[in-house]
């Protein structure tokens, strides 16, 4: 009986309330998280892109590089989309028909025009750097190299992309451009890790670029950094001249001095190529460089003869190199300052074709003398016989680029056999190639910020998680609140009563 007036005092509405109040707050809670879900989503992802000719004296390559739209002040953000080689010779090969320097170009960059979506094209930037060919040229016949860059210009302009220019850039911006490459590639940059230094072999000039701790006796050779919060002092140079079909003409032109004469033929036995190769040349494809001076002879042929021997051929590659009179405490080679060689390095467009035809690439020092002897010494038949799918003019050569190679870092860059491996031969880091090109873009546009750029604390996944936690514990908190606030206390009995 006692029961009675309480029974009657219950609210017949209370559990549906409760029920209704709690959906409610499920529908809030998941409401909350799904904005915030969406609203943070990373949008479909738009992409921007840049163009980069790298106008070597050997051939043109097209780079294009793409990087996610919200994102071009992170490291490694920027990748190489594709690479297109120009067809026939580099621009400086053009300097007697200019024209066909720009004209040269077209097929690349209608496939540029193809490949980045045409709404992306205004806003494309295109960049033209020519490197040692052009410098040499320069040297040569200023005015030639003024039209060959006119006339890439010329055609460049005519693509609906922002064109930026075209310029001879100078030895310091190779080496430099190429050493922020593979370290924004690496991510090194972000990294506090150690940096890798950067080889880099062309056809008319090779560079070399490392942080050194070390004094900085040359200021040429030095260049300060502040990227992404960090300060690199690095050394850089660039040999003009002994890229290494510069110095395949300067050890021919070594071998050749001694032997001239003026009688009929002329032949120039030559260490650095197969024994049974034997080739007609002029004396013109030998001394017509700026590199070979002192020299001029008349339009005469001689025959080239190979002989195949390592040994000899590293003596005759040795000759290029001038050791006597550093005014520094320490010399690579020329007179030119450089501190001992430190920490890793990346090795690429030359160094690495040359490297990896041979399989040299991860042998130690010592190995590799070994086999490029026996390869040097292998009959100029045979050689053929093995590679019938390479040029001849390249297959001939690798012997001795093999040996100019391995004498350059070893007598005149100065690694040994114990940091050797220290040298890694490479082409590409993830998808992009090493080379100058990219580290150009990335300074142009200003794409590496001397400070570490703002990043949101947590990464999206991170977010989403702790959002979704944080409701779950604002949903059981609720519902034990609901539970501790339903339960009649003995007070909250007699007031209903
Ligand atoms: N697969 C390849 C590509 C190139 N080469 C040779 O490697 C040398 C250098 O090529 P590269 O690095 O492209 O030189 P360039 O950029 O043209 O020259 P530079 O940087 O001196 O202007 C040239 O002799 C070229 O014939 C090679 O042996 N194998
Ligand atoms: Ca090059």
């Amino acid at each position: 009986m006692d029961d009675q007036p309480e029974m009657k005092a219950k609210n017949p509405w209370h559990r549906p309330r409760i029920i209704f109040i709690t959906v409610l707050f499920v529908i809030g809670i998941v409401s909350m998280v799904a904005i915030g879900v969406v609203q943070n989503k990373p949008l479909h992802q738009k992409y921007k892109y840049g163009i980069v000719l790298d106008a070597g004296s050997s051939h043109t390559s097209v780079y294009i590089y793409q990087w996610p739209a919200e994102k071009e002040n992170n490291t490694g953000m920027v990748q190489q989309m594709d690479a297109c080689n120009v067809p026939g010779v580099g621009i400086s090969g053009y300097s007697t028909e200019p024209n066909r320097a720009g004209d040269s170009l077209k097929s690349c960059m209608d496939k540029a025009r193809s490949i980045i979506p045409n709404h992306r094209h205004p806003e494309t930037p295109v960049y033209l750097g020519a490197t040692a060919g052009m410098r040499l040229l320069e040297m040569k016949n200023a005015a030639a190299s003024e039209k060959v860059l006119e006339s890439v210009e010329r055609v460049l302009q005519t693509y609906p992309f922002s064109y930026q220019g075209a310029r001879i850039i100078s030895g310091q911006e190779e080496g430099a451009f190429g050493w922020i490459t593979v370290n924004y590639l690496n991510e090194s940059l972000r990294q506090a890790s150690g940096t890798l230094g950067a080889l880099d072999l062309g056809g008319a000039s090779t560079q070399i670029t490392f942080v050194s701790g070390q004094k900085q006796e040359s200021p040429d050779n030095s260049i300060d950094f502040r990227l992404y919060g960090h300060d690199y002092h690095v050394y850089t140079h660039s040999f003009l001249c002994y890229g290494k079909d510069q110095v395949l003409k300067l050890s021919l032109a070594n071998e050749i001095r001694p032997v001239h004469t003026k009688t009929e033929t002329i032949v120039v036995e030559d260490p650095c190529f197969h024994p049974g190769y034997r080739m007609n040349k002029n004396f013109q494809s030998v001394f017509n460089s700026p590199c070979v001076t002192g020299l001029s002879y008349p339009e005469k042929n001689f025959v080239h003869m190979g002989s195949g021997n390592g040994t000899k051929c590293h003596a005759a590659v040795r000759k290029v190199f001038n050791d006597s009179g550093c005014s520094y405490s320490i010399c690579s080679f020329n007179g030119i300052f450089q501190p001992r060689v430190e920490g890793q390095f990346g090795a690429f467009s030359a160094f690495f074709f040359v490297m990896d035809f041979l399989n040299l690439t991860t042998l130690s020092l010592d190995e590799a003398k070994e086999e490029l002897g026996k390869y040097c010494a292998t009959p100029w038949e045979i050689i053929k016989q093995n590679h019938p799918n390479v040029k001849e003019k390249y297959l001939a050569e690798y012997c001795f680029s093999g040996t100019y190679i391995l004498t350059l870092l070893e007598d005149g860059y100065n690694f040994t056999s114990h940091n050797w491996q220290d040298i890694k031969f490479i082409k590409k880091i993830g998808n992009s190639d090493a080379g100058w090109t990219l580290g150009y873009m990335l300074n142009l546009t200003n794409m590496i910020p001397a400070e570490s750029p703002d990043t949101p604390p947590l990464p999206y996944g991170g977010y989403v998680t702790l959002m979704v936690l944080f409701a779950v514990m604002i949903l059981l908190l609720g519902l034990l609140a609901c539970k501790v606030f339903r339960r009649p206390t003995g007070s909250a009995q007699k007031e209903i009563i």
